[in-house]
């Protein structure tokens, strides 16, 4: 697991004002770095398990990425919080915070060990455990563990070779045990409290020009616990847990550091654990067959943590300020490399409590043998059996010893060979210093120049791409008009081939044009001809049409004076009838008269023969009058079949007369 923590930026920096180039999306768990540079931005984002921005809480952080091992450590897990990043980013703020514990609590500003101890000792007592624990603090700093748990008091007492006498020891088991260090045995938070006031203040630091409390040490705080469980057997088992919280040094290089001569072994030990935990991490990302353990106390000492049994998880600190983006760069990467080693965490072997008692026996035993030979023997402070070991050792060293002083004899005759060379090297090198100054200078003109070049050559490299682009861009449009030209290049063969018909098309037209022409020329004079003959046909005709109407007109003229003639005569003696009808009327009623003044007797005879005479009167005009009816309806049906014959000659005429125009007209 791995969570990163950015510090806001310091007063100074503010004071400065100083540009942030990192920002912290902790929704997204991404860190951003984002650089405005030479009109250009960069922005790159890491993603992480956990990132807390300059706003974080002591407490998000612990909560999130310590708080799930005190559960692992009380299961009989070791488990292992470092913490990795440039120096003051904050590390030790985020391991040890505020070290100050007013009533037995810490403050709010408390880092991740005061709020596991009080984390541990909670849950101990809630769960009512039989327990023990024992903490130890060192620090390692050139390569050397100090313990800092040590009192003043008691390191007075031991002398140089005592102090000196913490030695890393492999336990047999691809582990490392620290032979001489101090584990104090505590029984409240408040004890572990106290030890950690008193280890902090005894870390070592050293002024560098980045920061003037820096520390160049690691240090380990760890607290081993161990938690008594009774089995269904009534059997006591003893669960074995242990934490490690781990401040690493600052992560910066030495020369930006600042940190010279004195310092420099100083640095290089330190960057020698850093280089080999770097080292372990690269080969344990890369499945690499060796991890260079063994090259640094530090990767030894945290071996298990690293691709181990334990559960790890790495705090990296950066800072936001763009003058620390070289390192925070480095860190970011560094992190992101470890965040990809996969541990297999396994809880420790319980132990019976017989078995842990008959250990604890032993070394009470070993124990009271020293008190023993520190009593008995005046002034010899260790048992016979370790003197007659020492002894050996002595034995051995003298051996050693003299050995060495023979080689020394060898390496001085050497020396002074190389001596003598070391003289004219001298000399050869102050040749060299005054061509390394014009070097020197010339490397100052080359950088300045090599600055410019870069300027240029970012600059060159955008023209570059933008160049790339256009001739992408060409290149398309080439293939486009190629493609086009080859569309129009058959289009044309086609038009040529279309045009070449066409022109054929056109000469044969032009000739049945010409040929046409004549047939007009021809058709017109054949069709001019026809028309003058049709014209005097159509004349013709009329004229002849006009004299027949003339003479039918004359014709009918004639039979209607005719008619009229017969019709005048037939009236005539239609009112001659009629006058005679009423002259013999009127005789017969004046004969009436006469005849009704003679005789009455023959008036009978009379009446009859008048009646008789009236009936043969009537019939005679009724018959007359039938004949002149149906004279006058002859003569009315010969007037009607004379009138349709005119109208039939005169409808004959003109449709004679409208086909001869159409004609004219089709023509
Ligand atoms: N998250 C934070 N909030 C507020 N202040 C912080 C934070 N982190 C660090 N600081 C402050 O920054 C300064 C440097 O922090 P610290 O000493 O923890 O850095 P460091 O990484 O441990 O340095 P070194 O490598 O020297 O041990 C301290 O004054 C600390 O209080």
């Amino acid at each position: 697991m791995s969570a990163w923590a950015c510090r806001p930026l310091s007063d100074e920096e503010r004071r400065l004002n100083v540009q942030k180039v990192i920002s912290c999306n902790e929704q997204k768990k991404e860190v951003i770095f984002l650089q405005n540079a030479a009109n250009k931005q960069v922005e790159k984002t890491f993603l992480f398990d956990k990132v807390f921005g300059p706003k974080a809480q002591q407490r998000s952080i612990y909560d999130y990425a310590i708080s799930p091992f005190v559960k692992d450590v009380l299961e009989g897990f070791n488990c292992t919080v470092f913490a990795y990043g440039q120096t003051g980013t904050g590390k030790t703020y985020t391991m040890e915070g505020e070290m100050k514990f007013k009533g037995g609590d810490y403050s709010g500003d408390a880092g991740v060990i005061p709020r596991a101890v009080r984390h541990i000792f909670d849950a101990l007592e809630a769960h009512k455990a039989d327990y023990s624990m024992k903490v130890t603090f060192l620090e390692l700093y050139n390569e050397e563990i100090t313990d800092l748990l040590v009192t003043e008091e008691h390191s007075r007492i031991l002398d140089d070779k005592q102090k000196r006498s913490i030695s890393l020891m492999e336990d047999g088991k691809g582990g490392a045990i620290i032979r001489g260090l101090h584990e104090e045995v505590v029984y409240s938070a408040n004890d572990i409290y106290n030890l950690l006031e008193r280890g902090s203040a005894k870390r070592r630091t050293a002024d560098t020009m980045l920061n003037k409390q820096s520390s160049r040490s690691h240090s380990i705080f760890s607290i081993t616990i161990h938690v008594k469980e009774v089995t269904l057997g009534n059997e006591e088992l003893i669960k074995c847990g242990r934490l490690n919280l781990v401040d690493l040094a600052g992560s910066e290089n030495i020369s930006k550091s600042g940190v010279r001569e004195a310092r420099a072994r100083e640095a290089g030990e330190m960057n020698k654990s850093l280089l080999t935990l770097g080292r372990v991490i690269t080969a344990l990302v890369e499945h690499s067959g060796h991890v260079p353990y063994r090259d640094s106390k530090l990767t030894r000492l945290l071996r298990d943590s690293l691709g181990g049994k334990s559960k790890t998880c790495i705090i990296a600190t950066i800072s936001p300020s763009v003058l620390c983006l070289e390192e925070t760069l480095s860190t970011l990467d560094y992190a992101y490399r470890a965040k990809s080693i996969k541990n297999k965490p396994e809880a420790n072997r319980k132990v019976s409590k017989s078995v842990l008692l008959k250990d604890l026996y032993s070394e009470i035993e070993r124990m009271k043998q020293d008190v023993r030979a520190a009593r008995e023997k005046n002034g010899v402070y260790i048992p016979h059996e370790r003197f007659t070991q020492d002894e050996a050792e002595k034995k051995a060293m003298g051996e050693k010893i003299e050995h060495m002083e023979f080689n020394i004899d060898l390496l001085r005759k050497e020396a002074s060979k190389f001596e003598e060379l070391y003289q004219a090297e001298q000399e050869r090198n102050l040749d060299l210093e005054s061509e390394i100054q014009k070097y020197e200078e010339i490397s100052e003109n080359s950088k300045k120049a090599l600055e410019n070049l870069q300027g240029i050559h970012n600059m060159t490299n955008l023209m570059l791409k933008e160049k790339e682009f256009i001739i992408s861009n060409l290149l398309q449009s080439e293939n486009a008009i190629l493609r086009r030209s080859k569309q129009m290049h058959s289009n044309l063969e086609n038009a040529s081939q279309d045009m070449s018909l066409l022109l054929a098309k056109i000469e044969r037209q032009t000739k049945i044009g010409t040929e046409n022409q004549g047939l007009v020329l021809n058709f017109g004079s054949q069709l001019d001809q026809s028309l003058s003959d049709l014209h005097k046909t159509v004349i013709g005709s009329v004229c002849q049409h006009q004299q027949a109407l003339r003479s039918i007109e004359e014709h009918v003229r004639s039979f209607l004076v005719a008619k009229s003639e017969a019709t005048r005569n037939l009236e005539l003696r239609i009112a001659k009838i009629k006058d005679v009808y009423t002259s013999g009327v009127q005789g017969m009623k004046k004969l009436a008269n006469v005849l009704e003044e003679k005789s009455s007797s023959d008036m009978e005879q009379m009446k009859l023969s008048i009646s008789a005479q009236m009936i043969a009167i009537e019939n005679f005009l009724v018959t007359a009058i039938a004949e002149a009816e149906h004279v006058l309806s002859d003569v009315q049906t010969s007037l009607v079949e004379q009138k349709e014959l005119l109208v039939f000659s005169a409808q004959q005429q003109e449709m004679g007369l409208q086909q001869s125009l159409v004609s004219t007209q089709v023509i």
